[in-house]
C-alpha cells in the first residue's frame, strides 16, 4: 500500500517515517515547495522536525496532483486547513486517515466530518492517542487508536501502519476517536494554566479527571462510545498532554497561567497549538448539544483574556454536585 501524507509539519513527518518502517513507500505533501525541497535534499525537516534522519523511502512534493497515484492518505494538517487543502487534492475513492485533532470553527464539524462533505465516496479512518511527534521519529514506543467503520480496511490499515514501536488497536468508533482528540488539546491548556499560575499538582490532577468527565459526556452526547474516550485518543492522549511542556497546548496554557495574553503567546509560533481554535467552537458546540463543559468554558475565558484568579475562583465557586451528575 502506497502511502500519501498530506502535511509536512512535525507529525506528518513522523507519520512518514513510520510508514516509511522497512522500506514501504511513502509521498509526503508540503503546501511550502522550500520545505519539500529540504526533505528531499537533506533527508530531515528542518524546520519542523529538526535532527531526525528520514528514510530514503520518503519522496517529498508540493504538487497536489502528485497524490494522486498513492493507495491510501494520512491527512495531517492543522484540524482548521483540512477542509481547503482536501479540496485540492485527487482523492476519489482513495482511504483518507485522518491525523489531524480539531472542530473546524464555523461549521463545527469532526474533521471526518469535513473530509466527507468534501470526497464522499472516500473511506473515513481516524488515527489518533498520545503521540508527540519527536519521540515516535526517534523510535520510541507507543501505541494509538485506529478507528474505521469498515473490517477490511481497518486491518489493512493497521497492518501497514504498524510498527516495532508504533502499536495501533483497531476500533469501529471514528466519532470517540476524533472526539479525545480534539477536547484533550482545549483541557491540556488549563492544565497549562494551573502549571503557569504555580496552582499544584493536585490541581492538575483534579483537572485530569473533571476534564475527562467533560470529554465523555461531550463524546457521548456525539454518538461516540466511553470505552474509546477511555482508551489511547481519549485518556491516554490527555493524560500525555496534560502533563508535559513538550505539548504545544499545554505550554501555551503556561504562559496564560503567567499572565500572558493568548495573542501575544500565539504571535511567537510557527506551529500549531490545536486547542486554542478547537476552544471557542467546542463551547459552541457543547451548548448545541446541551452539554456541560465548565473547565472547557473556562480555557475560553482564559484565551479570551479573563484573568486568572478571577476564572479559577469561578469555576471553583460553583455549586457543589454529584461526582456523577
Ligand atoms: N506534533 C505532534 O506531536 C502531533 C500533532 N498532531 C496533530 O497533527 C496536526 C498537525 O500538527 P503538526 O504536524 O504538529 O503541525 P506543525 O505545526 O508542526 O505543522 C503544521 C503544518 O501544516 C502546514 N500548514 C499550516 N497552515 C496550513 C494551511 N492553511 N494549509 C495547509 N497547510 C498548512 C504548515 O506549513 C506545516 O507544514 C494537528 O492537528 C495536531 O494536533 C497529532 C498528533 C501528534
Ligand atoms: O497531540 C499531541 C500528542 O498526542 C501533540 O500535542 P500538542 O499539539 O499539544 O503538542
Amino acid at each position: 500500500m502506497r502511502i500519501g501524507v498530506i502535511g509536512a509539519g512535525a507529525w506528518g513527518t513522523a507519520l512518514a517515517q513510520v510508514a516509511a518502517h522497512g522500506g514501504g513507500s511513502v509521498r509526503i505533501w508540503a503546501r511550502d515547495p522550500a520545505v519539500a525541497e529540504a526533505i528531499n535534499a537533506t533527508r530531515c525537516n528542518p524546520l519542523y522536525l529538526p535532527n531526525i534522519a528520514l528514510s530514503p523511502s520518503i519522496e517529498a512534493v508540493s504538487d497536489p496532483a502528485a497524490m494522486a497515484d498513492m493507495d491510501a492518505l494520512l491527512v495531517v494538517t492543522p484540524a482548521q486547513a483540512v477542509g481547503a487543502v482536501l479540496a485540492t487534492m485527487p482523492v476519489g475513492s482513495k482511504p483518507l486517515v485522518l491525523c489531524s485533532k480539531g472542530i473546524e470553527a464555523g461549521t463545527r464539524r469532526l474533521v471526518g466530518e469535513v473530509a466527507r462533505a468534501i470526497h464522499p465516496a472516500a473511506p473515513i479512518a481516524v488515527l489518533s492517542g498520545p503521540t508527540f511527534a519527536h519521540e515516535v521519529a526517534a523510535g520510541l514506543p507507543t501505541a494509538v487508536t485506529l478507528a474505521c467503520e469498515e473490517p477490511e480496511l481497518r486491518e489493512a490499515l493497521s497492518a501497514r501502519i504498524a510498527a516495532p514501536h508504533f502499536r495501533p488497536y483497531a476500533t469501529d468508533d471514528v466519532t470517540g476517536a476524533e472526539i479525545g482528540g480534539a477536547i484533550k488539546n482545549v483541557l491540556a491548556i488549563g492544565c497549562g494554566v494551573v502549571e503557569g499560575a504555580g496552582l499544584g499538582q493536585n490541581a492538575r490532577a483534579a483537572l485530569i479527571a473533571r476534564g475527562f468527565a467533560e470529554m465523555t459526556r461531550f463524546g457521548l452526547a456525539r454518538g461516540g462510545r466511553a470505552e474509546t474516550l477511555a482508551g489511547l485518543s481519549g485518556l491516554g492522549d490527555l493524560v500525555l498532554t496534560c502533563s508535559s511542556t513538550a505539548s504545544r497546548n499545554f505550554s501555551l496554557g503556561v504562559g496564560l497561567g503567567q499572565g500572558r495574553s493568548a495573542a501575544e503567546l500565539l504571535a511567537d509560533r510557527r506551529t500549531v497549538a490545536e486547542g486554542a481554535f478547537t476552544a471557542p467552537v467546542l463551547r459552541q458546540a457543547a451548548a448545541e448539544a446541551g452539554v456541560d463543559m465548565p473547565v472547557c468554558d473556562a480555557v475560553c475565558r482564559l484565551l479570551e483574556g479573563a484573568g486568572v484568579s478571577e476564572v479559577i475562583g469561578a469555576l471553583l465557586a460553583r455549586p457543589l454536585k454529584a461526582e456523577g451528575a
